[in-house]
């Protein structure tokens, strides 16, 4: 008989499709070549998607894994959503026939379908295929539990959540407040707020649940997911933390700039700001991060990016002259590099010099952070990051804290980024030093659970285990 299949349908977002593809090449590894790896391809809506995607691919097509890529029929996207969760969720819905032959049209036997959590209308066609199906939570535990209590959190608060007394009960968090919830939780009349109840709702329906965490990182929320405290009155899902799933590329032959710069900096003596594939700063934000920094008297590496040009949806490359203040470049050329383009974050965090990590706070930056040991100061600024934030400080104490104005487009004053440098960098910050230790435990633990015996390497035994035996049947 041929090798079992199981089938990934992930969205497109770099950090998404990556995170999906790796978790799917350990699974593959650690069936022992028991099963097999089909990936469903959407086409992005957008050029730069389509070529970041096919880029991928052509990669992974080149490593010679049992990986097949079958590309579904493209599809219009629709036109009159109010968010990235209603557009991606109504998107992918309408994929629903596609995905439906390409699963029975497979001569391999389909073992499972693994859907991104952005998927779940999807678990339809698994179970009109009889199929069995997981979803893949490319966020965090806390994240997830979120989700999967949301359904009864929307009956138990009956106006929006920034307008609610007190705070949000999730089980295994501590309580957390409704400042701190994911964006499109903000505003219950947004379609976005409805996708994600809906998608809490479906978690439930799914063979099991794979995370992209660290059992040690989050003990408290998995146990609560795991034992039914978030989805009372319905089966708990099987919960599966797999991570840190990070894709890792092998360096540039040449090192880059960024590389060569930190190489004549002092151990631990840098601090790193980067913000995420999405992320920008305005003239005026630049200005106040440009003082705090210089005021901190700190060593930086700055990745900034500006504004989107017109139509676009990415942040373009900073035109420096006019986004940093009069001077600053030549007042900072001993203290400091800004690097104007996307940089290789990776390879800067594993960099010695870097001894503390500002970040808008995706749960990929995360992890690649602590993969390294780096203790953080999160910048929430879209998505699910502001409830990232409040985990990293008040769960897992790897970071932190730094007042972000909300209300004020996630804006934060120059003497807040100084104050916040200094707490994280300083010997002498008990703050700084409690996230360092922390960190550093962290780098130990997600080293340790994806070796064999791990928590993640056995929590990947027992969902290959799970679905080799399904697919037995
Ligand atoms: C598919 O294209 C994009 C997806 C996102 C995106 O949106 C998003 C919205 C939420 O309300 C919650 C999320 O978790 C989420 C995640 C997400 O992509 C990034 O995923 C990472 C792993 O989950 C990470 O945690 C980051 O914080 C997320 O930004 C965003 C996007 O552009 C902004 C897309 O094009
Ligand atoms: O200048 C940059 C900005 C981002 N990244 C990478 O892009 C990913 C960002 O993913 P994350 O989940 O943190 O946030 P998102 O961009 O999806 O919001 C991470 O792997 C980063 O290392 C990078 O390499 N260089």
């Amino acid at each position: 008989m041929a090798t079992p299949t199981v089938v990934l349908l992930p969205v497109w977002a770099a950090g998404h499709l990556m995170s999906m593809l790796d978790a799917g090449k350990r699974l593959l590894a650690r069936s022992g070549g028991a099963l097999s790896l089909t990936v469903l391809v959407v086409q992005p809506p957008g050029e730069s998607h389509r070529s970041e995607v096919a880029a991928h691919i052509r990669r992974e097509e080149a490593s010679g894994l049992d990986i097949r890529f079958h590309h579904l029929p493209a599809v219009e996207p629709p036109a009159d959503c109010l968010g990235i969760e209603e557009f991606v969720s109504r998107f992918v819905q309408l994929h629903a026939a596609h995905v439906r032959a390409a699963v029975s049209g497979l001569a391999r036997p389909v073992a499972a379908l693994v859907l991104d959590f952005f998927c779940t209308t999807m678990l339809d066609v698994s179970r009109e295929l009889a199929v069995p199906a997981y979803v893949y939570v490319t966020a965090d535990a806390a994240f997830c539990a979120l989700l999967l209590r949301l359904p009864a959190l929307h009956e138990e608060v009956a106006v929006e959540f920034g307008e609610m007394e007190g705070m949000v009960d999730v089980p295994g968090l501590p309580p957390v407040p409704p400042s701190c919830l994911p964006v499109p939780v903000m505003d219950k009349k947004n379609p976005n707020y409805t996708w994600f109840v809906y998608h809490g709702r479906r978690f439930t329906e799914a063979k099991g649940v794979i995370i992209n965490t660290v059992t040690e990182l989050e003990r408290s929320v998995l146990a609560a997911i795991g034992d039914g405290r978030c989805t009372p009155g319905v089966p708990a899902p099987a919960v599966y933390p797999v991570g840190p799933v990070l894709s890792v590329t092998p360096p540039a032959e040449r090192p880059h700039e960024c590389v060569r710069w930190l190489d004549a900096q002092p151990p631990a003596s840098v601090v790193l700001l980067c913000f995420g594939s999405m992320g920008f700063s305005t003239a005026a934000q630049a200005h106040e991060i440009a003082h705090g920094l210089e005021r901190s008297g700190h060593r930086f590496l700055w990745v900034l990016r500006g504004p989107p040009a017109a139509g676009a949806r990415e942040p373009s490359d900073a035109d420096l002259g006019k986004l940093l203040p009069e001077g600053f470049l030549g007042r900072t050329k001993e203290q400091g590099l800004v690097w104007p383009a996307k940089a290789p974050q990776k390879e800067i965090l594993a960099h010695a010099a870097v001894g503390g990590f500002v970040t808008h706070g995706g749960w990929n930056s995360i992890l690649e952070s602590l993969w390294f040991g780096v203790p953080m100061a999160p910048w929430p600024l879209y998505a699910e990051q502001h409830l990232n934030a409040f985990t990293l400080v008040a769960c897992m104490g790897v970071a932190v804290a730094m007042e972000v104005d909300r209300e004020r487009n996630n804006f934060v004053a120059a003497a807040e980024l100084e104050r916040a440098v200094k707490a994280l960098m300083e010997r002498d910050s008990e703050e700084g030093r409690r996230a360092r230790e922390k960190a550093a435990e962290m780098k130990a633990a997600c080293r340790k659970a994806v070796e064999e015996g791990g928590s993640s390497y056995s929590a990947l035994g027992r969902l290959s285990e799970e679905i080799i035996k399904g697919a037995d049947k």
